[in-house]
């Protein structure tokens, strides 16, 4: 089975007023190709610190994280922004699109990033997500005259115009109603199993969570944070 993420003895240090401070220590963490994962765990638990590292967005202080057998840690800040440009797609917490932009704008800029599809292509895809995600009818509107629910999708969109190996989505219920939060989920469910991508996505909401066979809570997966829980119910 072909190994989608693999973090070993993974630690992230910051420097908090002046100290240093580990924020995270991840032991181990392994996902295989084609696994939908949720990552599960309140405010502060290290969720998207742990995200970040395996988008490459920024570097482990020590430990090894490989995604499809290739090093993060071994690659400069260049050549990961290159891997993620062609195998990673992000789906972040605020959207982050441009709003002046139409929909079809916003998702082609993906293409920007990424070596493997022609302009034309790209297009085609693009044209491809926007029906598949029921959105054809708003991909001239301006992003910010759209819904949350419709943002959110055109940040899905964009997130899998290169057809990414692995989609890495932050909370993506947090800013949507139940029905459209459920509703995404359900979206990005079915578009990860037939385009056979690994999906980890990041919540706190149990009700995200009993959708996915696999749920991976923070507690025991960051040390830290499980130390600092400890502390507290003492
Ligand atoms: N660059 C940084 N400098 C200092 N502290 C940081 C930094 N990044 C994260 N932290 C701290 O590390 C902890 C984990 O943060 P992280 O954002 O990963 O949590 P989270 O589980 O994603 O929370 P939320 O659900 O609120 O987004 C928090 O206590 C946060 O304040």
């Amino acid at each position: 089975m072909e190994v989608a993420i693999q973090c070993e003895h993974v630690k992230k240090i910051v420097t908090n007023l002046e100290k240093q401070e580990m924020i995270l220590k991840v032991e181990t963490f392994k996902v295989n190709k084609g696994e939908q994962v949720v990552l599960m765990g309140p405010s502060g638990s290290g969720k998207t610190t742990l995200l970040h590292l395996l988008a490459g967005l920024e570097k482990p202080s020590s430990g090894r994280i490989t995604i499809f057998n290739e090093e993060l840690s071994q690659l400069s800040e260049k050549q990961r922004d290159r891997f993620r440009g062609n195998h990673i797609g992000i789906v972040f917490q605020e959207f982050q699109l441009f709003p002046y932009m139409s929909a079809m704008e916003n998702i082609l800029i993906q293409n920007l990033a990424s070596t493997k599809f022609s302009g034309r292509e790209a297009k085609e895809k693009a044209e491809r997500l926007l029906q598949k995600l029921g959105l054809a009818h708003r991909k001239h509107s301006k992003v910010s005259l759209l819904s949350k629910g419709e943002q959110q999708r055109v940040a899905i969109a964009r997130a899998l115009l290169h057809k990414p190996k692995l989609l890495l989505v932050d909370e993506p219920t947090s800013s949507l109603d139940v029905k459209s939060g459920m509703e995404v989920v359900a979206l990005l469910k079915e578009i990860c199993t037939e385009e056979k991508t690994t999906l980890l996505l990041v919540t706190h909401d149990p009700t995200v969570a009993n959708e996915f066979a696999r749920v991976e809570k923070m507690d025991n997966l960051n040390e830290i944070y499980a130390k600092m829980l400890n502390e507290v119910t003492k």
